[in-house]
């Protein structure tokens, strides 16, 4: 394919993403099986454009003042490549596969946009996540925003075992894997070139499973041991599962305790099966009314409940930048309203001295501290439980233990919750905070 026609191409794909839910990862997917004329050195080079305005595609949109596909496109090419008009109009000839020439007001837009970037817009982020930022952040706002939308996060890997020896085999299959600093459990690829991680032996074995070290993280801090009874209230997909069992198992590889998942959805409880049974692992499935009906009989009972409720994935925006600009602010008042009552919801289940987790993958304020505040307001009973307490376990590194304890110290005085991020950890943002019920 020709430059320009890549670029008509990488146009087309986002308009096609503006009108679907799918993740931009299988729109690319879905166009190159069907434009198999496209190598895989094109396919590489839509990818790469179409990512570039995604992740500032706020910035872009209001520069241009249009979001169609060739809008962001074009304005990607001058104001975020340098492309002169000049260079632009040799690409847009019309001819073959190439974009139509610039129309006279697109010409008129360009010019007009250069060196038009607002604080608000530089980091492709939608307005209102900006100005939440700031509250959270402070003067470090632009870092964990640009942070947020960075490019090809690394691929983390959770190894059901000892990480040394699959280091060594990774790296004997050429790959370029180092240790997570925080998770002794954890290693990280780099995301260029992308690994084929679940073409490895060892991922249908069940040895390594793709997970975020920041998740990896918010699973062992739920304090989950061997022989406990262990409730994944928002179980859905099951990564968390997997770590809570991972902290279920005795040096000897043995899982002890009853691990209960559960969630609203069946389809999502039913996608952690194949996950757990690649690894030889068990648990107990529940699905849940939208009350919490389900676990009546776990009232009172449970050592561990882990709450990974519903977000916006606000967190995870550097995998998924196209999400980014389909959150609405009626949204995020919605997720608080529903991350309070499951919270509460969940709350009943630990018995007097068990622990109580609650974790999101966004970081917005609304949905982390605000729904903490209040749940810690409703709830007395509950105390705040430190991360300093929390990472004195197996599958924390000592080191990461102590720099997670700076970060939790710098997040709430108190030391009870952890917000992580891109710009923080190295991690997607995660917000953690923890309790301990009194009576
Ligand atoms: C962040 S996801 C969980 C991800 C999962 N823990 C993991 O690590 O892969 C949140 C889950 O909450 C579930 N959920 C939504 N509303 C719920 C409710 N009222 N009660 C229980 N689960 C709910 C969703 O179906 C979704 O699976």
């Amino acid at each position: 394919m020709t430059p320009a026609a890549r670029l008509a191409a990488a146009a087309d794909i986002l308009d096609i993403l503006k009108g679907t839910r799918k993740a931009a990862e299988e729109v690319l997917k879905d166009w190159g099986r069907n434009h198999r004329y496209a190598g895989s050195k094109d396919r590489r080079a839509i990818a790469d454009k179409v990512y570039q305005a995604l992740r500032a595609r706020e910035h872009l949109s209001v520069a241009m003042e249009s979001d169609s596909g060739r809008s962001l496109i074009l304005g990607a090419l001058h104001l975020l490549d340098g492309v002169s008009l000049d260079e632009i109009d040799q690409l847009y000839n019309g001819e073959g596969y190439a974009p139509a020439a610039l129309s006279v007001a697109e010409r008129n837009q360009l010019i007009a946009s250069e060196g038009d970037a607002s604080q608000g817009t530089q980091t492709g982020l939608p307005a209102f996540v900006a100005e939440r930022l700031k509250t959270v952040y402070g003067d470090d706002w632009l870092t964990e925003a640009q942070g947020l939308m960075q490019e090809r996060a690394p691929i983390d890997l959770r190894v059901n075992g000892d990480r040394e020896p699959i280091r060594q085999g990774l790296e004997m299959l050429g790959y370029k894997p180092e240790l997570t600093p925080y998770s002794a459990f954890g290693l990280r690829l780099p995301a260029d070139p992308p690994p084929n991680v679940r073409a490895l032996p060892a991922f249908s074995q069940g040895i390594i499973e793709i997970q975020d070290e920041g998740s990896q993280l918010a699973a062992f801090l739920a304090g989950a041991k061997p022989g406990m009874t262990v409730v994944d209230y928002c179980a859905g997909g099951g990564g968390k599962t997997l770590g809570l069992l991972q902290a279920m198992q005795a040096p000897n590889g043995k899982t002890s305790g009853a691990l209960i998942a559960s969630d609203i959805e069946k389809t999502r409880l039913n996608n952690i099966k194949p996950r757990l049974a690649r690894a030889g692992l068990e648990a107990e499935f529940r699905q849940l009314g939208a009350a919490g009906e389900g676990l009546e009989d776990l009232e009172g009972k449970a050592d561990v409940v882990l709450v990974d409720a519903p977000c916006s994935g606000s967190g995870v925006w550097r995998r998924r930048p196209e999400t980014a600009h389909k959150l609405t602010e009626e949204e995020v008042v919605r997720l608080h309203e529903l991350q309070s009552a499951i919270l509460r919801q969940a709350s009943r289940l630990v018995k007097p001295g068990g622990l109580l987790a609650y974790v999101t993958c966004s970081v917005l304020p609304d949905e982390n501290e605000m729904t903490a505040d209040r749940f810690e307001v409703d709830h007395p009973q509950f105390a705040p439980r430190t991360i300093a307490d929390a990472v004195k376990v197996p599958q924390i590194t000592p080191a990461g233990g102590d720099a997670l304890v700076k970060i939790a110290q710098a997040t709430d005085t108190r030391g009870h919750r952890l917000r992580l991020s891109p710009a923080k950890s190295n991690t997607d943002g995660f917000f953690v905070s923890l309790y301990q019920r009194k009576a």
